[in-house]
């Protein structure tokens, strides 16, 4: 362990989430005296209640659903889905949730590591549960975010389910009701209707997957309801009741029962609760933490406070773990007087991890539209292609790439790998490959990714050319 000096750490990372947790490692791997800080699991949310458990749980689903395509592809195929192997290995992801192993990698590295509820009470120091500690050089806030609740009537008072409640189910409900159709509500939503959960998936918004194409949003309403699911949007929920038999939803003035509620309205950053007003920013109308393209904190005059830094989903550039994590090398870089690019938002992958796989990054068509582009559309089915032939069952997604002249601005791939075929996509809007040069390029035969050379022949209003003639007629 590095000894501070005096009671002064070099730095104090508030938030052990992906993005603390990294820049903590980093910061004291590279001999700095580092106070890494969190009020619960050193880890944050990903690891414990987000992407692990989650996508523990798709994998899962996935396993069921392609056993189901065997009648057409490979013959008779007995499933049986069982919960419990489920969340047996989500147990086992999660370290039954426990975070002695993040804690030790850390002190290994020479940090320390303090459990307690840290407020700011200045640029360079912090109260822990009242005690108060300084950084001479830096503060990082990491404080990430957590369930929202929205405000229904009467929902506080149910024992309604957030993320971090469904991921230690052990035991199925027959039937649930999700309020939120973003990438949470329809993940765990698909999870739990592979396994014979009768689940209502319940949308404020016009369409469910409201931060994607619209065209993707129709696609995976028809899928999810094509798992057995009731997939409703546009609604609005005035009233939330519970009694022993379970929960009633006025859902339009309609009752929607269900035995268990999942809210997946969105998240709570918490602002008022971390001290931000020691610094100059006043928490009331505010959801973020404004910062520049360093992650350096603004007050509320827009100036830089000297010492300050902010990351993750605390900041609102991308509420994923990849963000907190690049953001994190952008401070690092700066804290250890390392050359290095400031951020750059312009070619964030996202991916859901639903099946199909949702992948997009960069702009959608219509964000392109707003923002004064010339723009090209270029849009494949991927059951248009060789690949999507001779998957058969289970062949949903497509490809829409959104250009302006040669440029690709954004793309979107859905399909079983779509998250995968993104990594191109991702590269070509990053580097910013001509069009003309990724239609120059070969694709292999037959992959999912050659679904993208089509769309590419699509875009500015082409019509799609196949790979190859249909196999299969
Ligand atoms: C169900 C679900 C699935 C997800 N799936 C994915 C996915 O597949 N891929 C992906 O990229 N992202 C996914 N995400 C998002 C991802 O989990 C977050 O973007 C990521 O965890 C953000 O990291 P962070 O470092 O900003 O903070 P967080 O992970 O939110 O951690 C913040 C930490 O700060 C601590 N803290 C807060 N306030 C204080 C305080 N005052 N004092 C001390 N400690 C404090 C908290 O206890 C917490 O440990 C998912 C999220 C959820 C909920
Ligand atoms: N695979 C991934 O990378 C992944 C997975 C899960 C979450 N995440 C991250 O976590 C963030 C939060 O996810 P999320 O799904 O909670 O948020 P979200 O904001 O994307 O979606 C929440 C949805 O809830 C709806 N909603 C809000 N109030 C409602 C109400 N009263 N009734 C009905 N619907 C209501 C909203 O209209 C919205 O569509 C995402 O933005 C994403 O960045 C990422």
């Amino acid at each position: 362990m590095r000894t501070p000096v005096g009671d002064a750490y070099d730095v104090i990372v508030v938030g052990l989430g992906p993005g603390g947790e990294f820049a903590a490692n980093k910061l004291a791997g590279a001999g700095l005296s580092v106070l890494a800080v969190d009020k619960h699991l050193a880890g944050g949310e990903c690891p414990y209640y987000g992407c692990v458990p989650s996508k523990l749980m798709m994998r899962g689903a996935t396993a069921v659903v392609e056993a189901r395509h065997a009648p057409g592809v490979s013959g008779e195929c007995d499933v049986r889905p069982d919960w419990k192997a489920v969340a047996r290995r989500v147990a086992r992801g999660t370290h039954g949730w426990d975070d002695t192993a993040s804690v030790e990698r850390l002190q290994e590295r020479g940090a320390t590591v303090l459990h307690g509820e840290a407020r700011l009470t200045g640029a360079r120091s912090v109260e822990v549960d009242g005690t108060p500690y300084s950084a001479s050089r830096a503060v990082l806030l990491a404080t990430g975010t957590s369930p929202a609740a929205p405000p229904i009537d009467g929902l506080a008072d149910t024992p309604f389910w957030t993320n971090r409640d469904i991921v230690k189910v052990t035991d199925l409900p027959r039937t649930m009701a999700v309020v939120g159709a973003g990438p949470i509500g329809c993940e765990l939503a698909q999870a739990f209707a592979r396994f014979g959960v009768d689940v209502t998936l319940l949308e404020a918004g016009e369409r469910i997957l409201a931060k994607e194409e619209p065209e993707v949003s129709a696609l995976m309403a028809d899928v999810l309801r094509r798992d057995g699911m009731t997939v409703r949007s546009g609604v609005g929920i005035s009233r939330v009741t519970h009694r022993d038999d379970g929960f009633v939803l006025t859902v339009d003035g309609e009752e929607v029962r269900a035995e268990r509620l999942l809210v997946a309205a969105g998240r709570d950053t918490g602002l008022p609760a971390i001290g931000l007003e020691s610094v100059g920013i006043d928490t009331e109308d505010r959801t973020f933490v404004d910062v520049d393209d360093h992650l350096r904190v603004r007050d509320d005059d827009g100036a830089t406070v000297e010492g300050l830094w902010a990351l993750g989903d605390v900041v609102g550039k991308g509420l994923f773990t990849h963000v907190a994590k690049y953001q994190a090398a952008v401070v690092i870089r700066q804290l250890l007087g390392e050359e290095g690019p400031a951020a750059d938002y312009s070619a964030v992958p996202r991916v859901t991890f639903t099946y199909p796989e949702v992948g997009a990054v960069g702009l959608t068509e219509a964000q392109a539209r707003e923002a004064g582009h010339d723009v090209r559309v270029g849009v494949v089915d991927i059951k248009d292609s060789s690949r999507g032939d001779l998957h058969g069952e289970g062949n949903d997604g497509l490809v829409k790439l959104v250009a302006t002249g040669d440029r690709l601005l954004g793309g979107t791939s859905v399909g079983p790998m779509g998250g995968e075929v993104l990594a191109m996509l991702t590269t070509a809007v990053h580097a910013g490959v001509p069009v003309s040069v990724l239609k120059s390029m070969i694709y292999a035969y037959p992959t999912w990714h050659g679904v993208v050379r089509q769309a590419l022949s699509a875009l500015g209003g082409t019509a799609p050319q196949r790979d190859a003639p249909s196999p299969l007629g």
